[in-house]
């Protein structure tokens, strides 16, 4: 299978650690300079022939917590595949009384409360110290993806006739965990304009932009937060309830959205291909004769037209 067979990644999240309904034809371990990836990343392939691949972020047993997630190992083994665009799962809080649990929303705004605590960018840190690069993030989700994979979204549940609403254009804050918010810095969220929030959206987002892929994420609202105040707060078995009676919507969502990604950037001259390809071209301050060698080293395996 040539590389760029493989256009598509997924990133499972919390009880999304396969996926059903795809033959798996391999499983690779790539290591990274970033060391390995959460889980071996499944080839997959889909009926209509199309391979994707799969990586669980937690583990295969959830055994990495939400700061400790190797995201920057993650994305770039995806890379390395060939892949151009991220489709990534979360269980999500909802901060708003019309997002319900079991409601799917595709947000378009991140609030990071991760700030200084993850490591967030292949420049600056590590073996990468004194490289320095600037990604635009206004936009965090890629908005030529995003509202495609509303709209197929939307169609494959109502098609399906499953009873579940979706939301576009909402703000996910990613709160560092692992502990759920309290009540106050729930409804403080909600002041600041969030809709839904989770721990995982970060750093992953801001990776995948400085690695020029296509990211959109696609949430499963689970549980109210702790923000009401009639309600009892947030705790995982509510998580994990309204995820296994999603699992049908779920499954058939990801199914639908795959094949239709694909075609969407299978092509070089496709406009989500080309609307992330060169992207961090010039946002790349330092001068390339300060940069040590093993630097360079690193980075060319995110940045092989770069370094
Ligand atoms: C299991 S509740 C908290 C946990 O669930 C979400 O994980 P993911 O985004 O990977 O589905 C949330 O971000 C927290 O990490
Ligand atoms: N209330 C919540 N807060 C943070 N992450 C979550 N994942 C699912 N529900 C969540």
């Amino acid at each position: 299978m040539a590389q760029h067979d493989i256009c598509v990644g997924v990133i499972g999240g919390s009880g999304l650690y396969k996926l059903e309904g795809i033959d798996v034809v391999d499983q690779v371990n790539p290591e990274t300079p970033w060391g390995l990836p959460s889980s071996p990343i499944t080839i997959g392939k889909l009926p209509s022939g199309v391979h994707i691949a799969f990586l669980a972020r937690h583990g295969l047993s959830h055994q990495h917590t939400p700061s400790s997630v190797p995201a920057l190992a993650n994305i770039s083994a995806l890379k390395s595949l060939g892949v151009r665009a991220i489709l990534a799962f979360s269980a999500v809080g909802s901060l708003r009384e019309e997002i319900a649990p079991k409601d799917f929303v595709v947000p378009s705004q991140i609030i990071d409360r991760t700030k200084g605590i993850r490591r967030a960018s292949f420049f600056g840190e590590g073996n990468e110290k004194g490289v320095v690069a600037h990604a635009g993030f206004g936009d965090p989700f890629d908005e030529t993806l995003r509202p495609v994979v509303e709209d197929i979204v939307r169609k494959t549940l109502a098609a399906k006739d499953l009873p579940v609403k979706v939301h576009g254009s909402k703000t996910v804050v990613c709160m560092e965990g692992p502990a759920f918010s309290t009540r106050a810095e729930s409804n403080m969220y909600r002041q600041l304009g969030g809709d839904i929030i989770n721990m995982s959206v970060l750093p992953e987002a801001k990776l995948a932009r400085e690695a020029e892929l296509a990211y959109v994420l696609i949430a499963t609202a689970t549980d109210y937060d702790a923000w009401r105040a009639s309600s009892a707060a947030v705790n995982v078995t509510e998580v994990l309830e309204a995820l296994k009676s999603n699992v049908v919507a779920s499954q058939q969502v990801t199914l639908a959205l795959l094949d239709e990604v694909h075609q969407r950037v299978k092509e070089d001259d496709s406009p989500v291909v080309k609307a992330n390809k060169g992207a961090m071209q010039f946002a790349i301050m330092t001068k390339p004769d300060a940069i040590p060698q093993k630097a360079k080293e690193n980075l060319k395996f995110v940045f092989p037209e770069y370094f």
